[in-house]
């Protein structure tokens, strides 16, 4: 899929934006600070995903301004279709989302439609940072394919936030532990599901992983990515075919089992929020012993994992976006991220026009200056 027009006004410091992409590559080119990375996120929120900068609501509307509207369309294999997100003071927390003219109850609800798989400097901690990351990596690449995923997992962390304050007034003596089965019955159901779903995705995600990483490190090292699960042994995973009997069952079994341990915790221990994706390289963990070499290798091809299962999924690769961080990458590794992308739609962003994208191929550059396109110039 690819976008073809995409309008800005309003959103953080961009004004007046209005650019027909090319089909291929795109380069947002500026000085710090000028507004490249809003424009990629302003993008990315029409994916109906959450902020990849975690940008409060509050931020979202330029300071000088009462209103900002993004405005997108893009094209699949079957159609063309259009997106519209607008916010306006005082009420930011109001987010008026259309596709196609007809209003959504929420931007979530735009998922599955516009796909995109972003790639910052922060992306190349992937294999390294926390398993928050992980799991918000895995659940994104989850909602792309199953509509109904991400409502589960809003829906699931909800549930738990409100699980770990009954622990609390448990401890306190204002509730009873009977309280607890009721949400364990519904965490017992969700998680079920949400485990299901990341256990086989990361099946996927390693047999691309392992063939894209024998080829970045010469055949010389093999990259595996399992899913680590609290409550399930792998085979328990392996051999459903359903989330609910046996597993969901289980799920709550071993909430139930674990309350004394919770409670004096404060906090529920077990969970698909406490999972985590496991990579190893040659057999060793790459979180404790890969050199950042490693690292970077690991999470790019994790990344273009996503967008080769999507392709898989949906018969369509997503938009890929590229924010700062070619300028992060040795130049092998640059052209091996280009080379795997060829096919696809493509915003860069960077300071300097010293990238390693193919001379010959067709693209546009944008330069952008105080939030505003300066100047566009065809290649
Ligand atoms: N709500 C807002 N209203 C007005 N301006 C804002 C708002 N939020 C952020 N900005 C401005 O946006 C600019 C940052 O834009 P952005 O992060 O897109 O920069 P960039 O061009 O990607 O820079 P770099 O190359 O350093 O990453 C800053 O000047 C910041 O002050």
């Amino acid at each position: 899929m690819f976008i073809t027009e995409l309008s800005v006004n309003g959103f953080k410091n961009l004004k007046g934006i209005s650019i027909k992409p090319h089909e291929k590559i795109n380069i947002f080119c500026g000085r710090n600070a000028q507004g490249k990375t809003n424009l990629i996120e302003a993008i990315w929120l029409c994916s109906g995903a959450r902020s990849f900068r975690s940008t409060k609501d509050r931020r979202m509307i330029g300071d000088d301004e009462q209103v900002m509207n993004i405005g997108l369309r893009f094209k699949n294999s079957f159609r063309e279709q259009e997106i519209a997100f607008a916010m306006a003071k005082p009420n930011i927390k109001e987010k008026n989302v259309t596709l196609n003219g007809v209003k959504l109850k929420a931007p979530s609800k735009l998922f599955g439609g516009l796909n995109c798989v972003i790639f910052t400097p922060e992306d190349l901690e992937l294999s390294k940072g926390s398993p928050d990351n992980r799991r918000q990596f895995i659940d994104l690449s989850v909602a792309q394919i199953k509509n109904s995923y991400s409502a589960v997992t809003y829906k699931y962390e909800a549930l738990i936030e409100r699980r770990n304050l009954l622990l609390k007034n448990i401890n306190y003596g204002k509730a009873g532990k009977d309280e607890l089965e009721m949400w364990d019955v519904q965490l017992a159901q969700m998680g079920a599901f949400i485990s299901l779903h990341r256990y086989n995705y990361t099946k996927k995600l390693s047999a691309y992983a392992q063939m894209l990483y024998e080829e970045i490190s010469g055949g010389s090292e093999k990259l595996d990515i399992s899913y680590y699960s609290t409550v399930y042994d792998s085979e328990m995973l392996d051999k459903a075919t359903e989330y609910t009997g046996e597993l969901k069952d289980r799920y709550f079994e071993v909430l139930k089992n674990n309350i004394s341990d919770d409670l004096r915790a404060g906090f529920t221990q077990k969970g698909v929020h406490r999972d985590d994706l496991i990579c190893k390289i040659n057999g060793r963990p790459v979180r404790e012993d890969a050199s950042q070499g490693q690292h970077r290798s690991a999470a790019l091809i994790m990344k273009l994992s996503q967008a080769y299962i999507l392709n898989d999924e949906i018969d369509d690769f997503p938009v890929i976006l590229l924010d700062d961080v070619l300028s992060e990458l040795d130049p092998s590794r640059q052209r091996f991220v280009i080379s795997k992308i060829h096919d696809m739609q493509v915003f860069i962003t960077c300071c300097d026009m010293n990238i390693p994208f193919d001379e010959s191929s067709h693209g546009k550059i944008f330069n952008i200056e105080k939030g505003q396109i300066i100047k566009r110039q065809t290649e």
